[in-house]
């Protein structure tokens, strides 16, 4: 499907964060930036300085301490939600491992998740995965606050901002060891709002562009890659790209990376505001539940299916 090229996404600056002040010229600069990005791609490159330097070693420390686990303790993540607890050990992607944090911005709640992976307590891995989410979730506000507005619907905002959660999806990629690229991760789509990856020096994201050629992503270390997920596709009634993405990995060395994503809360219902919804941008999506597009989504079906969105939803 598509041929690989060597296009480089978009790259935005969110750094020197104390300036960027809704309604000042910088704002609505990276403001038309945002949009443009994400009409064309989906995503795009942040540069954003608001995470400490030392946080983003200490988070890939945490990870490696994580992973390093037993796989017994790590099964002890379990979630009522699907794909929000520990994911791995699948035969199709076998270099693949994944653990879900929730409400990963929450201290409570990321230290109860921490007791059931250390009873004897993890203070240090408690506080990192808190304080980089907590960080990394001011620029998912910024973003989606540039989204509404240059959607016109920031009446909206409060609603929407309180519809989601975050979870902290983190990731190992197990070194394949070879020259020839493996599958890391199955080329999909987001299903959330907003995704902002950050991944240690081992590359391995590609996007497929609108036209279907594949590119792979190069972040530099300081860099975050912002994504925008399915749900926030059918909340804007289409005007918003969501790309499809997959890790391939080569080499031997582990690729780590974390996803935070601002995910819709459970019976929250899904709809496109009435302003994005006229004769030319009739309604694509019926209103839904996202945790039920989920069930559908990994069911067997679904999980087959290139356009759930579509077929759970569309009108
Ligand atoms: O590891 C990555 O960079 C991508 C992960 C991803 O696409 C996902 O978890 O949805
Ligand atoms: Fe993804």
């Amino acid at each position: 499907m598509g041929s690989e090229t060597t296009l480089r996404l978009p790259i935005i600056n969110f750094s020197d964060v104390g300036h960027l002040k809704p309604s000042t010229s910088q704002w609505d600069l990276v403001k038309s930036q945002v949009h443009k990005a994400l009409e064309d791609y989906g995503c795009f490159e942040a540069l954003f300085d608001k995470v400490p330097l030392d946080l983003r070693k200490a988070i890939f420390a945490a990870l490696e301490e994580l992973f390093n686990l037993p796989l017994q303790t790590k099964l002890r993540n379990v979630s009522r939600k699907p794909y929000h607890g520990y994911v791995g050990q699948y035969p199709t992607v076998p270099l693949y491992e994944s653990m879900g944090i929730d409400d990963a911005n929450i201290s409570q709640k990321v230290e109860s998740l921490t007791n059931i992976l250390w009873p004897e307590g993890n203070p240090s891995f408690s506080k990192t995965v808190q304080s980089f989410s907590e960080q990394v979730s001011e620029l998912d506000r910024i973003i989606r606050r540039m989204i509404l507005e240059s959607l016109g619907v920031e009446k909206y905002l409060d609603e929407h901002m309180n519809s989601t959660n975050y979870l902290l999806r983190v990731m190992k990629y197990k070194e394949p060891q070879t020259k020839e690229a493996k599958l890391g991760l199955n080329s999909h789509t987001d299903k959330n709002i907003v995704t902002i990856l950050y991944q240690n020096q081992v590359e391995g994201l590609e996007v497929q562009t609108k036209d279907g050629a594949w590119f792979t992503v190069k972040p530099s270390p300081e860099s975050f890659i912002v994504m925008i997920g399915d749900s926030l596709l059918a909340w804007a009634n289409g005007r918003l790209h969501s790309p499809y993405h997959r890790v391939m990995m080569t080499g031997n060395e582990a690729r780590y990376s974390t996803g935070l994503f601002s995910v819709p809360k459970g019976s929250y219902i899904i709809k496109a505001p009435e302003e994005l919804v006229d004769e030319e941008h009739p309604l694509l999506f019926k209103p839904f539940d996202h945790v039920e597009f989920l069930k559908y989504y990994y069911t067997e079906e679904g999980q087959r299916d290139e356009a759930a969105l579509k077929t759970y939803c569309g009108v």
